[in-house]
């Protein structure tokens, strides 16, 4: 009785909560076949449905492809994976990170690199917040420089990630700041100079698991820039921040993609095109 009274009650709890409404609704109408996925979150759903929608609509054989990195990525390389098992795919997968390379080694992928491959199709990556302008920000995980390195590279540059991503404006859901990738030397006057330069808050990234600070792949430290609100010109922002001495690059990712797929807890996924590429 008290159980049953329980459940009642989370059960209520749950379905007045979009994402969670979504997927109950799912599990009703798909039944056991949802529910035995059951394990899995609904945002992770939403994530794995985006990343293998873009993988079936943007990469074709021989495709010379970019591996982005970060969570909704493993689902795209799952994707590739399986493509090239069912479908006799030959794709080589460029990586943008120690992550990225480690999915396409253990998916049993073509790894190639820039200097043999510098012209690839197209470019498939996750970020952590993309405006209505198509400006994304990324570097969330840590990963942005070879990112963005391997995007500019790209003849399409294909953004995937759950709908929670999909902002009018930057920070209205992403509330981290954007990530800057610094020489570890020159931290303290780069915080001080974007500071000087735009305002808000900068903070060195600090580990989680480790004393002392975040190192990126390529040794480098993280700063985050809790802007101010206000209206940016973002590709001015990143101009300007990049010409700061010791910076590498900004997680901001301007006039790069053409392309976005939102996934929702349900399965769907919404489909985006930049209208000025
Ligand atoms: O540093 C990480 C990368 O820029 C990721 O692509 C970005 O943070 C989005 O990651 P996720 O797919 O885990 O949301």
């Amino acid at each position: 009785m008290i159980q049953k009274l329980i459940t009642g009650c989370l059960k209520s709890v749950l379905f007045h909560t979009p994402v969670c409404r979504a997927g109950l609704v799912a599990a009703r109408f798909c039944g056991p076949a949802f529910l035995s996925n059951s394990s899995m979150s609904l945002l992770e759903s939403a994530k794995k449905a985006a990343a293998f929608r873009a993988v079936d609509e943007c990469v074709k054989d021989k495709d010379i492809v970019g591996v982005g990195s970060g969570s909704t990525v493993v689902y795209a390389v799952e994707r590739l994976a399986e493509r090239v098992q069912k479908e006799k795919l030959q794709l080589v997968c460029i990586p943008t990170s120690f992550q990225a390379r480690q999915l396409i080694v253990e998916n049993n992928l073509t790894l190639g690199d820039l200097s043999r491959y510098p012209q690839l199709d197209v470019a498939i990556d996750g970020a952590d917040e993309l405006d209505s302008n198509f400006v994304a920000i990324k570097g969330g995980g840590g990963c942005l420089t070879q990112e963005k390195i391997v995007a500019s590279c790209a003849k399409h540059f294909v953004v995937i990630a759950d709908y929670t991503k999909d902002s009018q404006v930057l920070g209205e859901q992403y509330k981290k700041g954007i990530p800057i990738e610094v020489i570890p030397l020159a931290y303290v006057p780069v915080m001080n100079k974007i500071k000087a330069l735009y305002g808000g808050e900068v903070q060195l990234r600090m580990a989680k698991m480790k004393a002392g600070p975040v190192v990126t792949d390529n040794s480098n430290f993280i700063v985050d820039w809790h802007f101010p609100e206000d209206k940016f010109n973002w590709k001015d922002v990143n101009t300007n921040i990049n010409l700061i001495p010791g910076v590498v690059d900004t997680g901001l990712f301007v006039d790069m993609a053409d392309r976005a797929f939102f996934g929702y807890a349900d399965g769907s996924v919404k489909e985006k095109t930049c209208s000025g590429k």
